[in-house]
């Protein structure tokens, strides 16, 4: 049968893994402001349903290769504390899953806001 308590608990752990991330974790920070800055900006310039979407896509594919990126991070501080070239690699490739994201949101992010600038600076005049 369907627990909701047990549902609402789950989604209680998942929240406090997002927010212990933003605490221990720098990149998770710049996610933040990112996140925050990027909002700002959309609302001023007045971005479509259409747009959002994408920026919200991207916004959500940061944080969820971050998220991924940390766990993988930790898992391999577990079984590999000491140095080991395997370790190296999987922490390599995991931030460069991340990477691979932020450098498309910040593409999904220009292509969208330039268009909205370029049309402020028109019609400012
Ligand atoms: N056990 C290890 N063996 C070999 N190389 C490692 C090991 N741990 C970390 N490294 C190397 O050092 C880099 C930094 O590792 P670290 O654990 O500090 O993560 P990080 O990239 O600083 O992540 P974050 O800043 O998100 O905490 C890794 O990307 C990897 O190249």
């Amino acid at each position: 049968m369907f627990n909701i308590a047990k549902a609402f608990r789950s989604i209680s752990i998942a929240w406090s893994g997002i927010i212990t991330l933003i605490k221990e974790e720098n990149n998770a920070k710049i996610h933040l402001a990112s996140t925050i800055l990027v909002i700002v900006v959309g609302m001023n310039l007045g971005f479509m349903a259409i747009e959002w979407l994408w920026i919200s896509l991207a916004i959500a594919g940061v944080w969820m290769a971050e998220l991924i990126n940390s766990a993988l991070e930790n898992i391999t501080n577990m079984v590999a504390p000491e140095h080991h070239p395997l370790a190296k690699k999987a922490k390599d490739f995991a931030a460069g899953a991340v990477l691979v994201m932020a450098i498309w949101a910040a593409f999904v992010f220009c292509l969208i806001s330039f268009p909205h600038l370029w049309m402020r600076l028109v019609f400012s005049n």
